[in-house]
């Protein structure tokens, strides 16, 4: 460790007495196939005192890689130890390794790295094994987290965590302050976040506004519904803000010339090949993402920046996409078509989610026990959605068709991929809409009479080919069911004003009753279905009719998708030899303070992730980031990967994930989790020494964030 470090890691704990971490790693390709097991025994009684058979086990981390961390308490003067191998079904038996003792100095890092030989009396020969150390001071505060970690899950060991504290006596660690009492306190790191709050937003909430309904200023007079939306929309970060757009001759919205054509970001990734399967079922064991692909280009940092440069070069096809979600209430339509759009947008696909649920609420109010008040509103208990309630079926169908059109004119001024969020649960419906796609609807009087002004009436549509897709969400685990309806009657504005939790949910119930009494489930066209995707039993997605690049993507995106809460945790390198000489990208290393920064980084995912049973870290090529990683231990590492797949990766990941990479490489992963629009993405600022957590679970997307360091630059370059 370096003397500022160490001197910054001693003021930390207050002069308290510090402990040395120690990590020995062992690499030996041979071991495993002969059969043969590594252990350390040594001085201390912990370690066996000398005696073989009471050796420390070293844990297998990898197919050729053995760990093993302790904890020396710094008055102990020196800890002398050798490595020992056992054959793996005969512990009485050793073969101890060749040369003199190795000695562990504490109070000092500097260990001697030799590797270990063992001499056999056989044809194997000599065995060779690589030793790596890594050693730690550690502050009473660190290492009271730490404990905490080991105490809680003893058995088995916690990864991360150390495995062996040499005076491990409880009056020594009441001594050093590691009570277990002690809570772990990584609150007192967290900062504000500029962008995503740490709360979830109710994802229909962030879908467009009802263009139709706001422009003619037909809706509901219920205030609670309007106040809503009113606010949806000033609060809105979509760029979709009607009152503020310019108005062509006929009254319709004039897109400023760049929105016109759909910008593509190809990030380098090739066009999946996708053949044209009919009825073809995929199950999810056969699709495979290789998660072991190593083979990727060295310049993540350029894959980003040429992101943003892509834009520019216009759209590379005019094909459209209507995607038209199907399913019963609470199947997760919404959740679906909301990380969707995200995805599309951040590959640089205009898209654009349309919730009807939205225009329902506009036009008719939000469900409430007793009659509204508004003239053209309908009361929408549970009774408004039953089938055979024509007065329902005709409001649905209006606003359904109200959002299609809003939809289909928006594609027409240059949007691409349109995302149709509604339960579509039956033919009719889907007819209706598959023929307003194909041009070739004749809109009901109904709609036209009291919905479309003058302008609207003049509006033709112009041709163009939108292929239309049907989405449809299957969920049959009846536990998954209970909690989304639950959580529909939490955040649905449906139920903002029911006081009675019980109630709205028997609403719901029932409202979802007379839906399945009419769902048809899909059988026509080009679908998509995904069926029991976060049962946990792995799920299924079937399609049918599907060909292309996009509509590949599309279904190699939902596959591995899933609802398994887990942390992103998402940092940049500690600081470098670079930034600090303000020189930006080449492969220097870590300052000082970038090194401390490390350690502290590794000290923070240990307390993070403590209760995890596993983790794995990704960094980037260059040194920077890799140094940043080394003292993270526990955990398995792996380096580069591009940046299309990452998100795709980091989708499918059900255990949490530590990406340590550059600013531009971040600034694109974050713009993804935020949903934020490629343009944006060289302003946003990736703080260094600042953790970003994603959290990824049954809500959506949360953001936390915490600042380890303080008295350093976070503005440095890349
Ligand atoms: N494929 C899925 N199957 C079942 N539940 C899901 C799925 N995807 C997401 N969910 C869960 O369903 C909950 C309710 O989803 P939501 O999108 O509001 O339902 P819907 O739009 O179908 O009424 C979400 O909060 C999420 O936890
Ligand atoms: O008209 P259908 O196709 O039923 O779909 C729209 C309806 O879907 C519903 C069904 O519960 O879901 P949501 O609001 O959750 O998106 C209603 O709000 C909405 O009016």
């Amino acid at each position: 460790m370096a003397a500022a470090a160490a001197a910054a890691a001693a003021a930390s704990s207050g002069g308290m007495s510090d402990q040395l971490f120690v990590s020995i790693k062992l690499e030996c390709p041979r071991l495993a196939e002969l059969g043969l097991v590594p252990h350390v025994f040594g001085s201390h009684p912990v370690a066996g005192a000398w005696d073989p058979s009471k050796a420390l086990l070293m844990e297998q981390e990898e197919a050729a890689v053995w760990g093993l961390s302790c904890i020396v308490p710094s008055h102990r003067e020196t800890l002398d130890f050798k490595f020992l191998l056992k054959p793996k079904d005969n512990s009485s038996h050793c073969i101890v390794e060749e040369g003199p003792d190795r000695s562990l100095i504490c109070g000092s890092n500097e260990v001697e790295i030799r590797n270990a030989l063992f001499k056999f009396n056989d044809e194997t020969g000599v065995v060779e094994c690589k030793i790596f150390m890594e050693t730690e001071i550690l502050s009473p505060f660190d290492l009271a987290a730490s404990w905490k970690a080991h105490q809680e899950h003893l058995q088995p060991r916690v990864r991360g965590a150390h495995d062996v504290i040499m005076n491990a006596d409880s009056e020594s660690r009441a001594k050093n302050g590691f009570a277990s009492g002690l809570e772990l306190d990584l609150e007192k790191y967290v900062v504000p976040t500029p962008n995503m709050g740490s709360d979830v937003v109710y994802a229909a909430n962030l879908t467009e506004n009802p263009r139709s309904l706001l422009t003619t200023g037909i809706s509901s007079n219920n205030d609670t519904t309007k106040g809503f939306l009113h606010n949806s929309i000033k609060g809105d970060a979509s760029p979709n803000l009607y009152a503020s757009e310019n108005k062509g001759a006929d009254g319709r919205h004039v897109p400023p010339q760049e929105e016109q054509r759909a910008i593509f970001v190809d990030r380098g990734v090739g066009s999946p090949e996708f053949a044209r399967p009919t009825n073809e079922t995929i199950s999810m064991s056969n699709i495979k993402f290789d998660s072991e692909a190593k083979d990727m280009p060295a310049a993540e940092g350029a894959v980003a920046a040429a992101a943003v440069a892509d834009q520019m070069y216009g759209p590379k096809e005019d094909r459209k996409l209507a995607i038209v979600l199907v399913g019963l209430p609470a199947r997760g339509k919404t959740f679906t078509a909301a990380k969707l759009t995200r995805y599309l947008r951040w590959l640089g696909h205009e898209t654009k989610h349309f919730n009807v649920g939205k225009y329902r609420r506009l036009k008719h109010g939000i469900n409430q026990s007793t009659s509204l008040s508004a003239s053209n509103s309908v009361e929408q208990t549970a009774d408004f959605f039953r089938g055979d309630n024509k007065e329902g079926v005709e409001a649905r169908n209006e606003v359904a068709a109200l959002a299609m059109e809003d939809m289909l004119y928006w594609m027409q001024e240059g949007g691409q991929v349109g995302i149709f969020d509604a339960t579509n649960s039956t033919r009719n419906r889907r007819n209706m809409l598959m023929k307003m796609a194909e041009g070739k609807c004749k809109f009901p009087k109904l709609i036209i009479v009291p919905i479309m002004n003058i302008n609207r009436k003049r509006c033709t549509y112009k041709a163009y080919s939108c292929t239309v897709i049907f989405l449809e969400t299957i969920c049959n685990d009846q536990n998954v069911l209970e909690r989304n309806m639950r959580l529909k009657v939490q955040r649905s504005p449906d139920y903002a004003e029911q006081t009675d939790f019980e109630a709205g949910v028997r609403d719901f119930k029932e409202r979802l009753a007379y839906y399945e009494k009419v769902y048809e489930p899909v059988e026509e066209g080009s679908y998509v279905k995904m069926i029991d995707m976060v049962s946990g039993t792995g799920g299924q997605l079937q399609i049918n009719d599907i060909s292309g690049y996009l509509p590949g993507r599309i279904v190699f995106f939902l596959v591995n998708c899933h609802l398994t809460p887990r942390p992103i945790l998402l940092t940049r390198h500690g600081e470098s030899l670079d930034n600090v000489r303000g020189r930006i990208g080449g492969d220097s290393s870590l300052s000082e303070t970038g090194s401390l920064y490390s350690r502290k980084l590794a000290s923070f995912i240990e307390k993070r992730l403590a209760s995890e049973r596993t983790a794995s870290i990704w960094t980037s090529t260059l040194q920077r980031s890799i140094l940043t990683a080394q003292p993270i231990i526990g955990f398995p590492k792996s380096s580069l990967f591009r940046l299309e797949p990452v998100i795709i990766e980091l989708e499918r990941q059900r255990a949490p994930v530590v990406v340590i990479s550059h600013q531009a490489v971040l600034r694109a992963l974050y713009a993804y989790f935020a949903d934020k629009p490629l343009e944006e993405l060289p302003n946003i600022e990736i703080p260094l020494h600042t953790i970003i957590e994603i959290q990824m679970g049954v809500a959506g997307v949360q953001e936390k964030r915490y600042k380890l360091m303080d008295a350093v630059n976070s503005t440095a370059g890349i």
